[in-house]
């Protein structure tokens, strides 16, 4: 009896994906992670194609301390003509030192004669040729089974060929490729089902995502006997990506109640998958099921007001079985149970004070038409809220005047100019702050003015700055509206401003940042 797969290919197939780029540290930090989500298999590239991957085994074997996962090298069959055994790339293969390789092989026949430019014959003698010779060295194979859907539809006998010739020669698994990612959940299911039967082989399950259907396909697979699935975190992968493997495990796991992974590792899936993706140095994608900062948020009155009753109302795991959480998002559909339950995350207790929540409601509705948008600036709204209770928001400053000036001539040298006026700490301050442009000198001029009184403001950075126009058709007069985010480098939180000019409407996004930073570092006011 065998276990299980879970394959990632994050390192190998994930790298294929347009804009990622991974050093062999970059590998072996997403090894590290990958490891710690409990996956068996980590394909960590193609030894000999790059110096990059040949790298990484010769540097992962002694460096990385696995506890879950085997490394794999990717590779493919020998080339047309030649002995396995004097095929450099397969040797390499060998030289990586990984006790699993996989190799990708071709099961399409036009691909055997359009873009291999051999034979049939030859490609199942190149197939059994290099399964046999890695396996009498001692290593466990597997095959990716290149277009095998494609080829399977188009000819079956030949497809079930290619299966036979490696299931034969010694390959532990074959996996079936959706290469093109094109098969939809039935067609999955029904060849996966076939194959099992005629071949007897082991089966694993490769798909893309071009029909929007690579999760779907992977669990139609192994719902057909498939006990080897390939993904990636957060689905990177050539065109529009690989299944994506956390999606995949919980599924499984949690749906179709598998044990795949130990429940405290998918615990710590968000916080995994969020770590690759600072080292991808691609953003999380926030509707990514399972693990999206979206994936538990709550925007509709409707929906909040049931889960004040029972949060499983309208949620379909428990978000901390990912190590996710269920927010509340504020806006113009709030309705009052939403403002409660948001309340409660800041540590508001406003349950029965239904006159504190119709008055934050109806501010949060009337401010929304005018441009703001909370459920984007859970900051503001928290300042919004406390500003509207008995318990105020600290007013660590009474701003008198602000003024900016712009140096007219533009270009690299021109900075503007921006002095804050304000009363604190029973002092009158005035500054002068420079920047390369007039907001960035509004941040400089707050700053400079407060940090006299307050120095923790040192700590704080703007990181993000976006700006919206809305009626733009006005022209001029159109309506503006900024959000800002701002960092303790801990954690961020982001502010808006909505004014009928850039300028102003970052000024208010500004200073509630730096407002907000104070008071959620305790900051006294002074
Ligand atoms: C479906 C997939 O995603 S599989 C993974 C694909 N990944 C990559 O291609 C990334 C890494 N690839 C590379 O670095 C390069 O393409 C290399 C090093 C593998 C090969 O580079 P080159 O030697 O310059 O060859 P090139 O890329 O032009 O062509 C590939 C060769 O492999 C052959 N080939 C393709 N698939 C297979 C296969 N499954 N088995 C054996 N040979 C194959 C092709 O016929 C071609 O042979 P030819 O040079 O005799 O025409
Ligand atoms: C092997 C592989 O990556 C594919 O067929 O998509």
């Amino acid at each position: 009896m065998h276990g299980f797969h879970v394959y990632d290919t994050t390192l190998r197939d994930g790298a294929q994906q347009e804009g990622i780029n991974v050093s062999v540290a970059d590998k072996l930090a997403i090894s590290r992670l990958l490891d710690e989500l409990g996956v068996t298999h980590i394909e960590g590239g193609w030894p000999g194609a790059n110096p990059n991957d040949t790298e990484f085994f010769a540097r992962a074997f002694g460096e990385l301390e696995l506890h879950t996962a085997t490394l794999a090298a990717f590779g493919a069959t020998r080339r047309a003509g030649i002995d396995a055994a004097r095929d450099p790339q397969v040797q390499a293969l060998l030289d990586s030192g990984a006790e699993v390789i996989t190799l990708v092989a071709k099961s399409h026949p036009a691909h055997v004669e359009r873009a291999l430019r051999t034979t049939r014959e030859e490609n199942l003698a190149m197939i059994s040729d290099t399964v046999a010779h890695l396996h009498a060295q001692g290593r466990t194979v597997m095959i990716d089974a290149e277009h095998f859907f494609d080829g399977y539809l188009l000819d079956r006998e030949y497809a079930l060929a290619c299966v036979r010739a490696a299931h034969e020669a010694g390959a532990e698994v074959i996996a079936l490729c959706d290469t093109n990612g094109g098969m939809l959940p039935g067609q999955v299911r029904d060849a996966v089902a076939d194959v099992r039967a005629a071949t007897g082989a082991r089966l694993g399950i490769h798909c893309h995502n071009d029909t929007g259907c690579a999760v779907a396909n992977s669990m139609a697979a192994v719902e057909a006997g498939a006990d080897h699935v390939q993904g990636t975190i957060n689905a990177y992968g050539e065109r529009t990506g690989n299944a994506d493997l956390i999606t995949l495990v919980a599924n499984l796991q949690l749906k179709l109640g598998m044990d795949l992974v130990e429940p405290h590792r998918l615990q710590d899936a968000t916080r995994i998958a969020h770590a690759v993706s600072e080292v991808t140095n691609f953003p999380p994608f926030s509707r990514q099921p399972y693990v999206g900062s979206g994936a538990f948020a709550h925007k509709a009155g409707l929906h909040a007001s049931a889960i004040k009753v029972d949060p499983d109302l309208y949620q379909h795991i428990d978000p901390k079985s990912v190590g996710n959480d269920m927010r509340m998002l504020v806006s113009d559909m709030a309705g009052r149970a939403t403002v409660e339950l948001k309340s409660r995350e800041f540590g508001i207790d406003l349950a029965g004070n239904d006159e504190a929540l119709s008055r934050v409601l109806a501010k949060v509705k009337q401010l929304e038409q005018q441009g703001y948008t909370f459920d984007a600036a859970d900051a503001s709204f928290e300042l919004l809220l406390r500003r509207e209770l008995e318990e105020e928001a600290p007013q660590y400053a009474q701003v008198e005047s602000w003024r900016v000036m712009i140096d007219a001539r533009g270009g690299e040298n021109a900075l503007s100019e921006a002095t804050v006026k304000a009363v604190a700490g029973g002092h009158r301050l005035v500054a002068t702050g420079e920047g390369n442009g007039p907001v960035n000198a509004l941040d400089h001029g707050l700053r400079q003015t407060l940090t006299v009184v307050y120095p923790e403001i040192e700590a704080l950075d703007l990181i993000d700055y976006k700006v919206r126009i809305f009626d733009a058709a006005h022209g001029t007069d159109a309506t503006t509206r900024v959000l800002i985010e701002t960092s303790d480098a801990h954690t961020s939180w982001t502010t808006v401003g909505v004014a009928d000019n850039i300028v102003e409407a970052s000024w208010e996004a500004l200073l509630d940042g730096i407002t907000y930073g104070l008071m959620r570092a305790g900051v006294p006011v002074r």
